[in-house]
């Protein structure tokens, strides 16, 4: 089979040697002959037969049959044995079957015999076409179809996106077989020229049951509008219902309900082991982390409720390392990243992958032990699928589902409903471990984790709140003050909802958010793709373009202004405002890129008791500038602490009935009247001691430098010249000892009160002079034009290093 249109039988075909035509007609004539007994087997085949058991008991072409025996594909399942008989036959067939059943093989046997059956060749263009919900699934569906397809010669294409549409596009043209997610196989429709449909033969849905549901309903119908009326059409899921509409809507001609197990006593596979605990959500991180720690020889499916929710639990069970390989994978990955880790879990022996719903249906990973659900499915459809990732075929599994108390008995009365069977369990007390102090560290210590909880904890009571089931998902029942603890969040985010909106219309709006999105980007016309790789971009710019590598690019983008379609998180600013508190610290950490501050979405900042709305780029640049929320701060209160160490305001009102106790008020007046009084009087006479001590002090001093002048002039002494010490100690001595015009004699005693000091010799002056004192500075403007010599005034001798620098460089201009 031509895989993607490189390689297989077309290149093959050409090889053939003209000089072998004769025998080459001879082939053909015989071919045609075998083809004509095989219409006929298939005619006559007995679809309910018993005695089918085998793939050799049906009428297959032999390219079809060699392959399936080189896959080592023996015996039929169930499923197998009562659909592809109908397939063959060209019924149109509604298939219902457990998870892990061989549904796959169920309708790929039916598409190669029917494009065999009808000659198909490279020139007749596209003649089957199968459908998944996920890119995972496509992707499986492509890889069987190609093992057990390798002896045909028709092409065969995967188109989910993540590619270029233009490289896809002209791949399309010689397609036989597309295996296509629906929103890329809509794009191809509607933009790609020469791809024609007008041909086909087969149409199949696997999933069909999701793909028909409201997320791909457009996408379903605008498809349908495209294809040819006679067609024949295979649906496939495990939890098929047969709504009239669906069919109608399909156009599907008398269909043949299949459903292998409908009489069997449970919906989900035997070889399942099933069992639920009731956990409170505040204590579900750490029921899982204690699972995962007694599981380590395990390969683990944990499933959560959204991306942020499983971003958050990977990346901080990351740094507590709890000893077993750990791995993610949610729909806004990098369809790149998303094979990888789908390859690197299917290969691993033991490893956790914490999952959202992007691989519950269908996605084959071998020999999983466990799968954990930590967060209640929406219903118990998803529950069913996400369970069959683990016992498939014919090997043992084992799921534990974790439900809040306010969910055990509304989702156990739905599973019940649907024939699963689920017993009980508790966790053993001696496993149970509080992580909460852990998570909190990390949060503290890292802005990047601490964003992803508050996105997990908005996401995931979102996401409650949104439930449509309300008897299961009960929102006022939840403790979230305490989730947002066990998440290790200082505080509780606070959340808006807008009122009308489901969660599953939510969850496809992502969906189709992101199919377009990395479709652009691939196609190197997404709008950071299409800068010029010569301009130079911001420190921000870049780490805004790490986009899944970094769990705060987004994050960077909104600061940056640019219009991000991040559906997740998009759902919340097309669905729900979300309000944000945030306190001290979060403050900065949102200005940092630790909060979350889009600017499209108001938000109050808490300041103290106050509050700051955040609800325009401006205010979103305030927050940036510590100096600048001085302004909204409160400014703190002054406190005085009593023995025992607590605080108390300066003014604090007695104890009223104490106060009374001390007796009346005009008597307790005089008495602090007469108390203060003696005070008074008592430093009265201290500071006039003092004050006495002092003036003594300094006349001493004026005296004995009167006596040292004398001295001086006695023995001729000059002042130093420049450049010349005056004392080798004392390194300002020179600049001291530099004449000052104009100085200010000796009136450094600043201690002195008014009334006693001594009258100045002459008026003091300013060292700088104020803008306002215009007079002053006329008066030297003048002097300054006369001739006269630049003066340095100052009030008093200078004292600091840089007075006395900026008194020198003054003279020396001179
Ligand atoms: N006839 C068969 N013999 C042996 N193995 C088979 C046969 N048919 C299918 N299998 C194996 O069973 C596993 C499950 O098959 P498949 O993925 O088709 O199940 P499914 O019914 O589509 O499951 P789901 O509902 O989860 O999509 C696969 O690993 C496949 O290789």
């Amino acid at each position: 089979m031509a895989a993607d249109g490189t390689k297989g039988g077309l290149a093959h075909r050409k090889k053939t040697a003209p000089k072998k035509a004769e025998s080459k007609t001879l082939k053909r004539k015989r071919g045609q002959e075998d083809l004509s007994k095989l219409r006929e087997a298939v005619d006559q085949l007995d679809p309910k037969s018993p005695d089918i058991k085998n793939f050799t008991d049906l009428p297959l072409c032999e390219a079809t049959a060699s392959g399936l025996r080189a896959s080592h594909f023996e015996v039929l399942t169930d499923v197998q044995r009562a659909a592809i008989p109908l397939g063959l036959k060209g019924n149109d067939i509604l298939g219902a079957a457990k998870t892990g059943s061989g549904k796959t093989l169920a309708f790929l046997v039916p598409v190669l015999e029917k494009l065999y059956h009808a000659r198909w060749t490279e020139y007749d263009g596209l003649g089957a076409l199968i459908i998944s919900p996920t890119r995972e699934l496509a992707v499986q569906i492509f890889e069987v179809l190609r093992k057990i397809g390798r002896n045909h010669y028709f092409s065969a294409g995967l188109v989910i996106g993540g590619r270029s549409l233009k490289e896809e596009a002209e791949r399309l043209g010689r397609m036989n077989i597309l295996v296509c997610t629906p929103g890329r196989l809509l794009q191809h429709l509607d933009q790609t020229a020469g791809f024609d449909v007008n041909n086909l033969q087969i149409l199949v849905l696997d999933e069909a049951d999701r793909i028909m549901d409201m997320g791909f309903q457009s996408a379903v119908d605008a498809l349908v509008d495209h294809l040819p009326k006679t067609r024949q059409t295979l649906l496939f899921s495990a939890t098929q219902s047969k709504r009239v509409s669906d069919l109608a809507r399909l156009s599907l001609k008398d269909p043949e309900y299949v459903s292998a197990h409908e009489a069997a006593a449970s919906a989900t596979p035997t070889n399942l082991q099933q069992s639920y605990l009731v956990t409170p959500l505040a204590e579900k991180l750490d029921t899982l982390w204690g699972f995962l720690r007694t599981n380590l020889k395990s390969k683990i499916i944990v499933f959560l409720s959204s991306g942020k929710q499983v971003r958050f639990i990977f990346e901080s069970f990351k740094r507590m390392q709890p000893g077993i390989s750990l791995l993610h994978l949610h729909g806004r990955q990098k369809q790149v990243a998303r094979m990888e880790i789908t390859s690197r879990f299917a290969s691993a022996k033991f490893a956790c992958l914490f999952a959202t719903d992007v691989v519950a249906r269908g996605v084959d990973f071998p020999a999983v032990d466990w799968v954990v659900q930590a967060d209640c499915p929406e219903d118990a459809d998803t529950y069913i699928h996400r369970v069959g990732r683990t016992a498939r075929y014919e090997s043992k599994g084992r799921a534990v589902l974790f439900l809040d108390p306010s969910e055990e008995e509304g989702f156990l009365k739905r599973l019940e409903h649907k024939k699963v069977p689920i017993q009980k369990v508790n966790v053993r007390e001696n496993k149970k471990k509080s992580i909460k102090n852990e998570l909190q560290s990390y949060n503290f210590q890292s802005p990047d984790l601490k964003y992803l909880a508050q996105k997990a904890f908005i996401s995931y009571t979102r996401s409650i709140h949104l439930q449509k089931d309300k008897e299961v998902f009960k929102f006022a029942d939840l403790d979230l003050d305490a989730f947002a603890e066990s998440l290790g969040l200082a505080g509780t985010p606070l959340v808006k909802f807008r009122k009308g909106e489901d969660i599953k219309r939510l969850k496809n709006a992502s969906r189709a958010a992101v199919s377009s999105g990395s479709d652009s980007d691939s196609d190197g016309e997404g709008g950071r793709r299409k800068k010029d790789k010569d301009q130079v971009r911001t420190k921000y710019e870049k780490m805004a373009e790490r986009q899944n590598q970094d769990v705060l690019s987004t994050h960077y983008r909104k600061l940056l202004g640019e219009d991000v379609a991040d559906p997740a998180s998009d759902d919340e600013a097309d669905f729900l405002s979300v309000k944000r508190v945030l306190d001290g610290d979060d403050q900065l950490d949102a200005a940092a890129g630790g909060g979350d501050s889009s600017t499209t979405e108001p938000r109050v900042v808490k300041l103290g008791k106050s509050e700051l709305v955040i609800d325009s780029n401006r205010r979103e640049k305030l927050l940036k500038s510590k100096k600048k929320m001085l302004k909204y701060m409160d400014k703190g209160s002054k406190l005085v602490f009593d023995d025992d160490g607590n605080a108390h305001p300066v003014y604090q009102l007695q104890d009223e009935d104490d106060f009374a106790q001390e007796g009346p008020a005009d008597k307790l007046r005089t008495r602090f009247v007469d108390a203060e009084t003696e005070k008074v009087k008592e430093a009265d006479v201290g500071d006039k001691q003092l004050a006495k001590d002092r003036r003594k002090e300094k006349r001493e001093r004026q005296k004995a430098r009167e006596r040292g002048e004398e001295v001086e002039k006695e023995e001729g002494g000059a002042l130093p010249r420049l450049g010349e010490a005056a004392d080798d100690d004392d390194p300002l001595a020179l600049l001291r000892s530099l004449p000052v015009p104009g100085g200010a004699g000796d009136d450094d005693d600043d201690d002195e009160e008014e009334g006693e000091r001594e009258p100045p010799k002459k008026r003091a002056r300013k060292w700088f002079e104020d803008d306002s004192d215009k007079e002053e500075q006329d008066r030297r403007e003048r002097k300054k034009k006369k001739g006269g010599k630049k003066v340095i005034e100052m009030a008093h001798e200078p004292d600091n290093l840089e007075d006395l620098e900026a008194l020198a460089a003054g003279l020396l201009e001179d």
